[in-house]
């Protein structure tokens, strides 16, 4: 499914946050890169309907505004970057089973496997560690089974394990044709996904927009975002970020 946005701007008091943002995103993997205070979630926001803005997202063709916030959470699954944010349930499976009934859908149990170990679904949710509920968070809302994913800083917490939870999840996301956009404030994973499309969003406007071999290191630079060349070094090799450490 499309999700498209049309001159889109967010505005909070005098500051524009996002200005004139044109873009769509079709079924793949997507990464939306910034840096701290870019704007990324804002932007993930706003596709969500979660934000105030001018301008129009459109969802299948259609205005976003007209659609009911059932309707919404039933097209879009936004899994927002702070895992506790949102738990209401006594145990892990009555969270995870909450929004099913809401939706009064059967849900996705391939994609709670996915992501939660069985032994977790008895527990408290507010009693998680950090990546513990950061997997529980995401599968509380994509077990809802929608065709939009909007995973913002979808790595933090969480720990190799984890990652890889999180790169099985895209990628069954992709072979079931979803339409997956991820926010990320570093290259570093982004290349794990394997994704279709990149576009750096800086100072509220899209400053590029397009494929992983076309995106320069300046560009990344530019928009304060640490270099692929860079990343190798200290990984592979000697010239790291300049910090003794
Ligand atoms: N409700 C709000 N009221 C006022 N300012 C806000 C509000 N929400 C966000 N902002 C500001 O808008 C800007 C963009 O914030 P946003 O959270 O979208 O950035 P981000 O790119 O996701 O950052 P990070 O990488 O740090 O998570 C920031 O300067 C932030 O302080």
């Amino acid at each position: 499914m499309i999700i498209e946005t049309r001159n889109l701007s967010v505005f909070f008091g005098n500051k524009v946050v996002l200005r004139n943002i044109t873009t769509s995103f079709g079924s793949g993997v997507h990464i939306v890169l910034g840096r701290n205070g870019a704007g990324k979630t804002t932007f993930l926001r706003a596709l969500a309907n979660l934000v105030k803005f001018d301008g129009d997202v459109l969802v299948g063709g259609r205005s976003i505004k007209s659609f009911s916030r059932k309707e919404i959470a039933k097209l879009i699954g936004y899994c927002w970057q702070n895992p506790y944010y949102g738990f209401i349930e006594v145990t892990v499976e009555d969270e995870i089973k909450a929004i099913t009934r809401i939706l009064g859908v059967d849900g996705n149990w391939e994609v709670v496997e996915l992501l939660v170990p069985k032994e977790l679904m008895g527990r408290d949710p507010s009693t998680l560690s950090g990546g513990e509920a950061k997997r529980v968070s995401m599968a509380s809302i994509l077990v809802a089974d929608q065709p939009i994913w909007l995973l913002d800083e979808p790595f933090t917490y969480l720990d190799r394990d984890g990652v890889e939870a999180i790169i099985k999840l895209v990628n069954y996301g992709r072979r079931r044709g979803k339409t997956i956009i991820v926010t990320l404030h570093e290259i570093f994973y982004a290349s794990l996904l394997k994704p279709d499309t990149y576009t750096i969003i800086d100072g509220g406007i899209v400053k590029f927009s397009g494929k992983w071999n076309s995106l320069s290191d300046d560009e990344l630079i530019e928009s304060g975002l640490v270099p692929r060349g860079v990343i190798c070094d200290s990984v592979c090799g000697s010239r790291g970020f300049g910090v003794q450490v």
